[in-house]
């Protein structure tokens, strides 16, 4: 490989992110690199104040490309700190949940997941400003998830069998609460008792449930995914529905296409931002944020009717 075709790659680990940490995540990384013309470097979160040590890791490598390695929470940390930047993101799926990778169709074998980077195919991506503070790159929610995503971030106890044990109990005793959503500065809020709401530009949940199959992430704007109350029996069909892309079309469900957005809860509920807690919320401002992030995908097709 030619010297001057070598990209500077810095790998940001979180070293607890998901069940993977039994393997030497760095080595395996250092061998696969030079196959694909890419020198990597390497940097270990503590949650101890990474985004600065991070940004100072940024300046210090002026690396090509950024790579999360580990779950959605990492990937959001990563992806802003090289916003309105040429420098790309990639992701080595490694977490609980890893729903943007999930999104950009990458895949979970570390070799594959380098060679995309390699292969150096990228694309443009809108992002979400929630309340003024918190970029999310993913999926984010208000209500039964939030909920579950508070419990599970508690217990402690990770991967895909802490979040499954966290949802049944959630199924035991759901809740519902009443909000009035305004998008687009209409002066009209409409009124809504909600299960949950998932606000969001991409289209899966981490598990591969569609939730907005009507989205698309480049195209400037976002969706609200009003999710009412429904009756037990219900559940089922709305589990079809979210696998096979037609949860748009069931009548417990309502979607929202927006650029701006306001949405004022009766009573304070559970955000969560990318799979990180935020705490109870009255009010949730939303904005989208167009194309700042060029991300590492692999082209997918995403079926609606
Ligand atoms: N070395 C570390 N020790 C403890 N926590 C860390 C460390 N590095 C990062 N974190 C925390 O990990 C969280 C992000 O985890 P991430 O989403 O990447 O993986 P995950 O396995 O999906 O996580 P989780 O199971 O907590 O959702 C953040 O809350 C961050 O503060």
């Amino acid at each position: 490989m030619n010297s001057d075709k070598i990209r500077k790659v810095l790998f940001v680990i979180n070293p607890v992110s998901g069940s993977n940490q039994e393997i030497d995540l760095k080595s395996v990384i250092s061998e696969t690199c030079p196959r694909h013309g890419l020198r990597p470097q390497f940097f270990e979160t503590t949650g101890d104040h990474d985004q600065e040590k991070i940004k100072e890791a940024i300046a210090g490598a002026d690396p090509y490309a950024v790579v999360a390695v580990g779950g959605d929470g990492t990937v959001n940390l990563v992806a802003g700190l090289i916003i309105n930047s040429a420098i790309k993101l990639g992701i080595i799926p490694t977490g609980s949940a890893n729903g943007m990778a999930f999104e950009l169709n990458i895949p979970g074998r570390i070799d594959e997941s380098v060679a995309i980077i390699g292969a150096d195919v990228s694309k443009r991506i809108d992002l979400l400003r929630i309340n003024k503070k918190h970029l999310a790159i993913h999926l984010s929610d208000l209500g039964m998830n939030a909920r579950i995503i508070k419990r599970f971030d508690q217990e402690k106890i990770r991967g895909l069998y802490g979040y499954a044990r966290q949802f049944f109990k959630e199924l035991k005793s759901p809740s519902h609460f009443r909000c009035t959503i305004a998008c687009d500065g209409q002066k009209r809020r409409h009124k809504y008792k909600v299960v949950m709401i998932a606000m969001l530009n991409t289209h899966f949940f981490g598990t591969g449930a569609v939730v907005n199959p009507t989205g698309k992430i480049n195209d400037g704007r976002f969706e609200i995914v009003v999710i009412k109350p429904y009756p037990w029996y219900y559940i089922f069909h709305m589990m079809v529905a979210f696998f096979t892309g037609h949860i748009h079309r069931l009548r417990h469900v309502r979607t929202l296409s927006c650029q701006q957005a306001i949405i004022e809860m009766v009573s304070p509920q559970d955000l969560q931002v990318d799979g990180e807690p935020i705490g109870l919320v009255n009010r949730v401002k939303l904005e989208v944020l167009p194309l700042p992030l060029t991300s590492y995908t692999i082209a997918r097709k995403i079926t609606s009717s």
